[in-house]
Parts: structure tokens; C-alpha cells; sequence
């Protein structure tokens, strides 16, 4: 696959650089993410993982480099016009809403809505309805609609969390360790999920389990220190001897 034409991809960054007082926490950064692809980034702590998704949601600004989003370049772009170019991300502790129900956290994020009193209180009509219903079953939280979503388990918040992503109908959602916590039936449902996920849009995933990175990723991107030490299938990165060394080794 050539690298030379991005218009191919749904993500292409490229040169992506941060510096933190003089330390490059990314450090020359070029990858490239597919459509229906689940890409997941491993690598040892302070290998720059966290912030790679800061830069290309806007948290964080790039030094230098590009981040071409559907041949869009978002390096300049706010965070709020990142969210509406289509990019969802998903933070480790979940934002939801503990006294509304798991309809009502879903319907405040419906793209319509201005955060919860602007949208409270919107019609509720048939199209808001059918979504809500779609997106909970995706997230496997039909049963649960209208209970407050202070009930639901760990696993559950973070799926709703993640319902909550998809009801903006992102072309690229990013999860920082989404199944950290989760029993081990919910992560089997969570792989599950995110493949089902994956179907039609990009997925960047931050994990630390192996075991899940295998069962979920299309693609793996080892960083060290701010740059690529391998990229390949799981099983390729997993026998890496330089990957062994600084990481999987320890
Ligand atoms: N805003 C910031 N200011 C200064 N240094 C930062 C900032 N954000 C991150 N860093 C530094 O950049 C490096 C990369 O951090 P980052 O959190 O991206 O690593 P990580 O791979 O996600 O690690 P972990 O697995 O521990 O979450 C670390 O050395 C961190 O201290």
C-alpha cells in the first residue's frame, strides 16, 4: 500500500511534534489509519500515546506537523470544530450524566442538542427516538434505558460513554483504555462492540492488555519515546525484539 496519496485514508498524520519545554513528548510522528480499521497504540508509560490523541483531537497543540482528517487538516482547527469534523474521543473516566437516565445521556449528545439545557428540553421526536433505540442497542443497553445511569455497572458507564460518542455518528472515535476495570465478560463484549464499531468509520484504540490488543486490533503502533518502534498485526509486534526489549519484556 502506498503512503504517497493520502486522500486513501481517513487519518494521515504526518511529522506530528510536541514539544514540552524542549522535551519532544511526539516526536516526528507519521501514521496512517483506514476506514473500518480498529488501530491501537501501545507503548511504555510516557511513550507519548495520551498525547497523540490530545494533538489530534485539538487538546493539545502540534509544534509541527500535520493531521489531515479526511483531507482535512486539523492541526488549526478548535476542539469543538474537531468534534464536528466527525472525531469522537473517549477519555479514561467517564463524563456521564449519574442522575439522568441512559435515554437521557444519550439524547443530550444527539448532534442537535447544546449541552444538557439547551437540549433538555428539545421535541423529542420519531428521528431522536429511532437513534437513541439504535445506538443503546448497539452498546448493549437496551434493557437499561430508563434507568438513571448511576445503576449501571462500570462496564455499562463505559459503554454508554462510548454511546454517547457514536450517536454524533463519528468518522473517528479514540478510547484510551476502554475495557481498564471491566470483568472479563464485559471486555469480551467490549472487543465485540468495537468491531461492530469499526464498520464504516476509523477506531484508535490506547491499551495495555495484550491479550485484548489481540483480539481487537487490525493494526498496532508501538511508540517509544515519542516515535514509532514497530507498526504491524498484533502477532508481528508481539515477537518484535525491540519491542520485547522496551516494552512486553518488563
Ligand atoms: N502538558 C504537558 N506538559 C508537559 N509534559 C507533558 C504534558 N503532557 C504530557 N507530557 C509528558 O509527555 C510524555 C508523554 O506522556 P503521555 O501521557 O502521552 O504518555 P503515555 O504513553 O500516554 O503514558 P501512559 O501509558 O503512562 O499514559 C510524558 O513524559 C509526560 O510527562
Amino acid at each position: 500500500m502506498s503512503h504517497g496519496s493520502n486522500t486513501d485514508f481517513v487519518l494521515a498524520v504526518e511529522g506530528l511534534t510536541v514539544s514540552f519545554d524542549g522535551f519532544r513528548a511526539v516526536d516526528d510522528l507519521s501514521f496512517y489509519v483506514d476506514d473500518s480499521e480498529i488501530r491501537v497504540i501501545i507503548g511504555p508509560n510516557g511513550a507519548g500515546k495520551t498525547t497523540v490523541l490530545d494533538l489530534i483531537c485539538g487538546r493539545t497543540r502540534a509544534t509541527a506537523g500535520s493531521v489531515r482528517f479526511r483531507n482535512r487538516e486539523l492541526t488549526q482547527l478548535r476542539e469543538h470544530d474537531i468534534v464536528r469534523a466527525g472525531v469522537g474521543r473517549k477519555f479514561q473516566t467517564p463524563s456521564i450524566y449519574d442522575d439522568l437516565t441512559v435515554f437521557e445521556n444519550l439524547e443530550i449528545c444527539y448532534p442537535r442538542g447544546r449541552g444538557v439545557f439547551g437540549s433538555l428540553f428539545f421535541r423529542r421526536d420519531q428521528a431522536v427516538i429511532d437513534k437513541v433505540r439504535e445506538v443503546a442497542a448497539t452498546v448493549l443497553l437496551t434493557e437499561r434505558l430508563e434507568e438513571p445511569a448511576a445503576l449501571l455497572s462500570h462496564g455499562q458507564k463505559q459503554w454508554l460513554e462510548i454511546g454517547m460518542l457514536l450517536i454524533q455518528d463519528p468518522q473517528l472515535l479514540m478510547l484510551d483504555e476502554p475495557v481498564a476495570g471491566m470483568s472479563i465478560t464485559e471486555r469480551r463484549q467490549t472487543a465485540d462492540l468495537l468491531r461492530r464499531i469499526s464498520q464504516g468509520r476509523s477506531v484508535i484504540v490506547i491499551e495495555h492488555d495484550m491479550d485484548f490488543v489481540a483480539e481487537i486490533a487490525d493494526r498496532v503502533t508501538v511508540l517509544h519515546q515519542g516515535r514509532i518502534l514497530a507498526e504491524g498485526s498484533a502477532e508481528a509486534v508481539k515477537q518484535d525484539p525491540q519491542v520485547i526489549d522496551v516494552y512486553l519484556g518488563h
